[in-house]
C-alpha cells in the first residue's frame, strides 16, 4: 500500500546528481510534493562552460559514453541535441619522445598497435566490454524500480564478488593479474588514466574500467554545453531553486505540532541572511567534505561524523596558441598533426594531457584561426607558470584556467560511505568512491529517489534484493 506522499523534500546541490534526483523524485512521488533544490554556485556544478572570445568550451565534465543510458534518455526527454566529441589523432609522450603516435590510416594503426603491443589492445577492449555489459544491468534493475542501500550492494548485484573485488585492488594489480604487459600498461593505459582521472595506476580497478570506457569511440556531448541538462532537469521537475549555501542539517529535537513527519531542519545562508526550513526527506547531492560543501550535521544520534574523502585538484587551462611540438618529441620539429597528446606516468612533463578543443556548438572539426593557432586544453595538477606555458607553446594569445576539486583521490581498498546517513537522509555522492562520472551521479540519483520512495512506503522488498539478475531474466 501507499501512504500519503511527503510534504517537502530538500536536495542539496544542483549538479547532475541533484537535478536528476529532483526529476526522479517528481516521477515517483507525484505532483504534490514540494521539492526545494539548494545551490550555492551555478546550476550544473562540475558541468560548466568557460567563455573565451565569445566561444563556449566545456571546462568540467565533457564527454559522455554512447551506452550512458540515463544521460541519453535526458537528452531525448528534454529536447536537447548532441554533438560528437571524439576524433583527431592521439599521441603519447614520455616527456622526451612519442612512445605511441596514431596514424590517420586505419590499417596502419592496426599494424602499429599489433607491432608494438600484440593482441593486448584487443584483449583490453574485450575486458572493458565485459565489465560494461554487467554494469548495464543497472538500467534493467532501475526500470523495475529496484533500489540499493549501499554502493557495495549495488555493485555486487551487477557483477558479484568480482565487481566488489575491483574496489579493493589497484587497477595495476587487476590488470597485471589479467596478464597485461608492463609496456602496454605504461604506454597506453596509464596515460588514459592521467587524462581522465589525473591519477596513476594505483586507482581502484572499477574506476580504471570507467576510465577506459572514457576512451571508447562514439563519445558525445550536449550541444550548447553539458550543463544544459541540469537546468532542463530542474525545469522539468518543477522544483524550487534556492540560491544559498546550506550550513547545517539538524535533526529536529521534538516532533513539531501539526506535522510529526518533518524530521530535518535545513539551515542555509542566502546573501547575508540565515534562513531555515523543515523537511520530511533530505538528499545530499554534493561531496561531503569541508572544502567542497562544508555541511555540518547537528543533533544526530549516533552522530554523523565529518567526511574526509580527499578530492584531487585538477587545473584545466585553455590556451589559444601554436604548440611547440618539440616539448613532446625530440625528433620532429615540424607540426605533429596530433590533436591530443597524453603523457606517461614517469614523464617529467608538468601536464597530464593536452588536446585541441571545439566549442560546445561545433561538431568535432576544430579549425585554426588564420595564423594557425588552435584552442588547446591542458589538465595539470598545479597551475601552469608562464615559463611552463612558454615551453609548451611557440606563442599564445591567451591562457585562462579553471581549477577543480575534480574527483576523489582513489586509493583502494575503497571504503565507501553509506547512502543512508539517517532514516530519511540520503547521500548520493557516496557513489563517487567507485567512480566519478556524470552517468554515475545520474545512477546514484535514480537509486536514491527509488530508495527514498520505497522506504517512505515501507516497501522493503524493493531494496537490496539478492539475485536480481536471475529474477529479472525470466520476467521478459
Ligand atoms: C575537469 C573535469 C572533467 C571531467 N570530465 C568528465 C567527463 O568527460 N565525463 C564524465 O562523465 N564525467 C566527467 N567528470 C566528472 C563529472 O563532472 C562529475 O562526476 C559530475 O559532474 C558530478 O556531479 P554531481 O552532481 O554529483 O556533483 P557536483 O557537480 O559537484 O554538484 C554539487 C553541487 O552542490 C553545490 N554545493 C556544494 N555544497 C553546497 C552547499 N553547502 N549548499 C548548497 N550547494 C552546495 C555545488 O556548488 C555544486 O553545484 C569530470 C569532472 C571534472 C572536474
Ligand atoms: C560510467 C560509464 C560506464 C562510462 C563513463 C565513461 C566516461 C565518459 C568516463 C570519463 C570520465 C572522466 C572523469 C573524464 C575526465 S576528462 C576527459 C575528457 N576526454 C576531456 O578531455 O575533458
Amino acid at each position: 500500500g501507499l501512504r500519503a506522499p511527503p510534504d517537502r523534500i530538500a536536495i542539496i546541490g544542483a549538479g547532475i546528481g541533484g537535478t536528476s534526483a529532483a526529476y526522479y523524485l517528481r516521477q515517483k512521488f507525484g505532483k504534490d510534493v514540494k521539492i526545494d533544490l539548494f545551490e550555492r554556485g551555478e546550476v550544473g556544478g562540475r558541468l560548466a562552460t568557460i567563455t573565451l572570445q565569445g566561444q563556449e568550451y566545456e571546462a568540467g565534465g565533457s564527454v559522455i559514453h554512447p551506452l550512458n543510458l540515463h544521460m541519453k534518455r535526458f537528452v531525448k526527454d528534454l529536447g536537447l541535441s548532441t554533438i560528437q566529441s571524439s576524433g583527431g589523432l592521439i599521441g603519447v609522450s614520455n616527456g622526451d619522445t612519442l612512445v605511441f603516435e596514431e596514424s590517420s590510416w586505419f590499417i596502419i594503426n592496426i599494424i602499429k598497435l599489433i607491432w608494438q603491443y600484440g593482441f593486448q589492445p584487443l584483449r583490453m577492449h574485450m575486458w572493458v566490454e565485459d565489465i560494461l555489459d554487467k554494469f548495464m544491468r543497472i538500467y534493467r534493475y532501475q526500470s523495475h524500480d529496484y533500489a540499493f542501500s549501499s554502493v557495495e550492494n549495488l555493485l555486487h548485484s551487477l557483477g558479484g564478488d568480482d565487481f566488489l573485488g575491483m574496489l579493493n585492488r589497484t587497477f595495476l594489480e587487476t590488470l597485471q593479474k589479467a596478464g597485461f604487459s608492463e609496456k602496454f600498461l605504461d604506454e597506453m593505459i596509464a596515460p588514459i588514466n592521467r587524462l581522465n582521472y589525473g591519477q596513476s595506476m594505483d586507482i581502484n580497478g572499477f574506476v580504471g574500467a570507467v576510465s577506459l570506457a572514457g576512451a571508447d569511440s562514439g563519445l558525445w556531448a550536449i550541444e550548447g554545453g553539458n550543463k544544459l541538462v541540469c537546468s532542463r532537469l530542474l525545469q522539468a521537475s518543477k522544483s524550487n531553486l534556492i540560491s544559498g549555501s546550506v550550513m547545517y542539517i539538524e535533526k529536529t529535537r521534538t516532533k513539531q505540532t501539526g506535522n510529526p513527519t518533518k524530521m530535518y531542519q535545513v539551515v542555509y545562508q542566502t546573501g547575508s541572511e540565515t534562513r531555515s526550513d523543515f523537511y520530511d526527506i533530505v538528499l545530499v547531492a554534493t561531496p561531503l567534505n569541508r572544502k567542497m560543501s562544508n555541511i555540518t550535521f547537528l543533533n544526530f544520534d549516533p552522530p554523523i561524523e565529518e567526511f574526509h574523502q580527499h578530492y584531487q585538484q585538477i587545473v584545466a587551462t585553455f590556451i589559444k596558441g601554436k604548440l611547440n611540438s618539440s616539448s613532446f618529441n625530440s625528433r620532429a620539429l615540424d607540426e605533429l598533426g596530433l590533436s591530443t597528446i597524453l603523457t606517461t606516468d614517469n614523464s617529467h612533463l608538468f601536464i597530464n594531457s593536452i588536446g585541441i578543443v571545439s566549442s560546445v556548438r561545433e561538431n568535432n572539426n576544430p579549425q585554426p584561426s588564420t595564423d594557425g593557432a588552435f584552442v588547446w586544453k591542458t589538465f595539470s595538477p598545479e597551475t601552469l607558470t608562464k615559463e611552463q606555458l612558454l615551453k609548451l607553446f611557440l606563442s599564445y594569445e591567451y591562457a585562462v584556467k579553471q581549477q577543480w576539486h575534480a574527483y576523489p583521490h582513489y586509493k583502494p581498498p575503497e571504503k565507501c560511505s553509506s547512502i543512508i546517513l539517517h532514516d530519511r537522509l540520503y547521500y548520493l555522492n557516496a557513489m563517487e568512491c567507485a567512480a566519478s562520472a556524470m552517468e554515475m551521479s545520474a545512477i546514484a540519483a535514480h537509486n536514491a529517489a527509488l530508495l527514498a520512495y520505497h522506504r517512505w512506503n515501507g516497501h522493503t522488498d524493493m531494496i537490496d534484493q539478492e539475485d536480481l539478475y536471475e529474477k529479472l531474466k525470466t520476467e521478459l
